[in-house]
């Protein structure tokens, strides 16, 4: 496995690079931005990164971002974003890396973030001097720089308007997918209208994240795809058209600030000539539209009907494939990004890594080794002790704050260091369960889960998936699914998109490998504690006034 932070050709792909045609997979998430190369034969050959907080700290965020004085506005800077693709481009050209043997592009973006492009903002994207990096032409380029992301949840007015204009949090969940969330672009956008609306009408286009990237790469403005775009509120999911009723009930004038919607799977242009002069892309560079991360990750983990995903990035996020979506009032429903006739569920649980790392620091002396050697000193179960750590308003579901449960049900105020570790791990993996099973999932026997994320790198971790689960856990050879799923959507785009099935242009990738396998007696000693976690987690919620009606 390659050391995720450098940018490393796999050994023996310099010398071969010259002759070896491959698309790329990019992802801006939260924390950083990463991309891979994936070759004809779907290997990955190359892989590299730009960490905001490390390699950009001028812009001084934390973990990619600036959480407001009030606790709930979260921004990143636009312009961090621009640098990041700078930096991460001359990296690849100082480490040999040959451009024109791209076929094609395509990426990810973390979900639901917005970025207002500044009236005249197309021109300047149109005329890119390739003598100069991006971020330098780009400046005065937007008309918001501190952009709202997804981790962002001061829109609760917003939020409570568009159900209300539409009928109610079901009858929104029906049309988008989703009822109203604080996240959810549309939101963000009503927002960013109320509060400054000289800079929502000096705006002319509004991009995700992910059709912000692919416009870097265009030199024009790039669609929004089904899938990304089903993260906003906006979309109707199985018309594939924005909701008139939605888009009025947000901000003026808002379809024409969006564009219209595209397949994921669609070629969305060729590369910009700014890349062929300055970087050497070869010009019938093809650009497929980009999607957001966790779409991007179903396609790299090649996800099966009945199989589970679960990936442990900046958020946890657990997803699965649909044929006929059931909208409901916990979970989302979004457009499939590699068959646009399906779709796919998604349950976000927002403290993950981050509030890992916090447990980690406080618990395990800042050290992932001695936060595994606690989980394996401890019993399955954890002796009955069970732990709730929200250090940001829980998204699945809405509680905040610490809460820890001994074997007889009565609250504690603490616990020791390693039972500390194994409740938070098997807390984290029992919500997963248990709101997968409220959206109606069942682990069946040929279940698998397949993990991704950073924190797939930690078998520890992965073998308490498996226990709490009763189902093996597998891993793809890379931890950026959506990297890699993103240049595996660049070769399908390439292949012909709509046209082709995906499976069809996947054949040669890699099988997921198997990372951790149910322990004996996992099942007895989970199916006595689910229940107990779900009652629990209903006691917090209505002491918390915040139980779903
Ligand atoms: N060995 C490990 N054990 C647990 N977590 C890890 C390990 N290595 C990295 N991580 C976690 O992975 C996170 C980054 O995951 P990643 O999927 O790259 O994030 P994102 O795509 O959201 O930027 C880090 O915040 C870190 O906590
Ligand atoms: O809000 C969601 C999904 O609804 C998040 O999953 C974002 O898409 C951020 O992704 P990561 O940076 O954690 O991968």
């Amino acid at each position: 496995r390659l050391d995720r932070t450098e940018g490393r050709m796999r050994s023996g792909a310099m010398e071969e690079s010259a002759v070896r045609r491959c698309c790329l997979g990019w992802d801006f998430s939260t924390q950083q931005v990463k991309v891979v190369a994936v070759d004809s034969e779907l290997n990955v050959y190359y892989e590299d990164s730009v960490h905001f907080d490390r390699d950009l700290p001028e812009f001084g965020t934390q973990g990619g971002v600036h959480v407001h004085k009030d606790r709930l506005t979260v921004t990143s800077p636009v312009l961090m974003w621009v640098q990041a693709l700078d930096l991460i481009l001359e990296k690849m050209k100082a480490s040999g890396f040959d451009f024109s043997q791209v076929l094609a592009l395509s990426g990810a973006g973390q979900q639901h973030g917005s970025v207002y492009w500044k009236a005249g903002a197309s021109q300047a994207l149109m005329s890119l001097s390739p003598a100069l990096p991006l971020h330098q032409q780009l400046q005065a380029c937007f008309s918001i720089n501190d952009c709202p992301i997804w981790m962002d949840s001061s829109t609760t007015a917003q939020c409570r308007l568009l159900e209300a204009a539409v009928g109610g949090a079901q009858a929104l969940s029906c049309l988008t997918g989703s009822r109203a969330y604080e996240r959810f672009t549309g939101n963000q956008i009503a927002k960013v209208f109320q509060q400054n609306p000289e800079a929502y009408s000096d705006t002319e286009r509004i991009s995700l994240v992910s059709s912000f990237a692919a416009s870097l790469f265009l030199g024009s403005y790039s669609p929004i795809d089904y899938s990304d775009g089903s993260g906003m509120n906006l979309l109707h999911i199985q018309e594939k058209v924005w909701s008139q009723a939605c888009l009025a009930a947000c901000a003026p004038h808002l379809e024409e600030k969006l564009g219209s919607p595209v397949p994921s799977c669609s070629v969305v242009g060729a590369i910009s000539s700014y890349y062929i002069q300055r970087y050497g892309f070869a010009p019938g560079c093809k650009v497929v539209a980009f999607t957001g991360d966790n779409p991007a990750s179903l396609a790299g983990m090649r996800l099966e009907e009945g199989d589970i995903a679960v990936s442990l990035g900046t958020s946890d996020t657990l997803f699965l494939w649909l044929q006929e979506p059931i909208p409901a009032l916990e979970g989302h429903i979004f457009c499939n990004p590699v068959d646009s006739q399906h779709y796919m569920a998604l349950l976000c649980f927002k403290n993950g890594s981050l509030m890992r790392e916090k447990i980690r620091d406080d618990s395990a002396s800042c050290s992932w080794s001695e936060f595994s050697k606690a989980l394996r000193s401890t019993e399955m179960g954890n002796s009955g002790n069970l732990g709730f750590y929200f250090d940001v308003m829980e998204i699945t579901p809405e509680i905040i704050g610490y809460h820890r449960f001994n074997a007889e049900n009565v609250e504690v105020s603490a616990f020791p260091g390693d039972v500390e570790i194994r409740a938070l791990i098997e807390g984290q993996f029992m919500a997963k369960r248990i709101h997968a099973e409220g959206l109606g999932y069942r682990v069946m026997p040929k279940t698998k889960i397949l993990a991704t994320g950073g924190a797939s790198h930690n078998r520890d971790i992965l073998q308490v998936l498996a226990d709490v689960f009763g189902a093996p856990v597998y891993v793809i050879d890379t931890a950026n699914s959506a990297c890699v799923g993103s240049a595996y959507r660049a070769f399908h785009g390439l292949a012909g998109g709509t046209d082709v099935a995906f499976s069809e242009a996947m054949k040669l990738a890699p099988d997921p490998s198997l990372a951790a396998t149910p322990s004996p007696g996992a099942s007895q000693v989970y199916e006595a504690l689910l229940p107990r976690y779900a009652e629990l987690e209903q006691r917090i919620l209505s002491q918390s006034g915040r139980a779903l009606e």
